[in-house]
């Protein structure tokens, strides 16, 4: 369970949420809310261990996040704005380095099955940096297959995506949470009707004005 206690959090003097409290279970997909900057990037990297609030406390399967320190991000997987991929390297050879670092065996045919799953079996060779932002956010998100984590951390993954690989998206994270896993995504659209169990959380209602 991730577990959220009285998180507040302020940028530039300016209350962003205060006294946030929620908690995901396995199987359950929340979708972070709110008009543009009302927070929702700033508390998915809070969630990701990435920055820290000014007041309350996150754990993760109980224990703090502080005290997990990096063990914590061995647990999950955040796609942020940046699509995290190394330009000169194909989504394959990124694959397979992502694999590498996390320590999880990924063989050649399992990678290239993840590529045709996300589409770009084509493309596998290519440099990332001669993809469409489509294709190159097919390319981060095939991470998600490739490298088993339970906590998925998104930041406007549908962005980008023609509407069949929405779809295909929106399969993988009704996959994910079925099997227990557990997604925190923002949108500014409505999510794919393949995800079930979504919670609803705006932020907007949260921040001053
Ligand atoms: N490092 C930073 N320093 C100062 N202000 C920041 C920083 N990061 C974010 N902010 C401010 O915090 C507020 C919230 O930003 P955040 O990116 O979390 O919003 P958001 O809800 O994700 O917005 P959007 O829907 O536009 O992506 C914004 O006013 C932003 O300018």
């Amino acid at each position: 369970m991730l577990s959220v206690s009285r998180l507040s959090a302020e940028r530039a003097d300016r209350p962003l949420f205060t006294d946030l409290s929620f908690a995901l279970n396995a199987g359950q997909c929340l979708h972070l809310r709110g008009a543009n900057g009302a927070g929702k990037t700033s508390l998915l990297k809070m969630l990701a261990g990435l920055s820290t609030a000014q007041a309350g406390e996150i754990t993760w399967q109980g224990k703090a996040l502080a005290a997990w320190g990096d063990d914590y991000y061995a647990a999950l997987h955040y796609l942020g704005h940046k699509d995290g991929l190394k330009d000169l390297l194909s989504p394959l050879a990124n694959l397979k380095l992502a694999a590498d670092v996390s320590g999880q065996a990924l063989s050649e045919a399992s990678a290239l099955k993840t590529l045709a799953q996300a589409g770009l079996i084509r493309q596998s060779d290519l440099a990332v940096r001669t993809l469409s932002q489509g294709q190159k956010k097919r390319a981060a998100l095939a991470k998600l297959l490739a490298i088993s984590r339970p906590l998925w951390l998104l930041d406007e993954p549908f962005v980008a995506l023609d509407q069949a690989a929405q779809n295909q998206l929106g399969e993988w994270i009704a996959q994910h949470t079925r099997c227990g896993g557990m997604v925190i995504l923002t949108s500014h659209q409505a999510l794919p009707d393949a995800i079930q169990n979504i919670i609803e959380l705006d932020l907007s209602q949260d921040s001053a004005a």
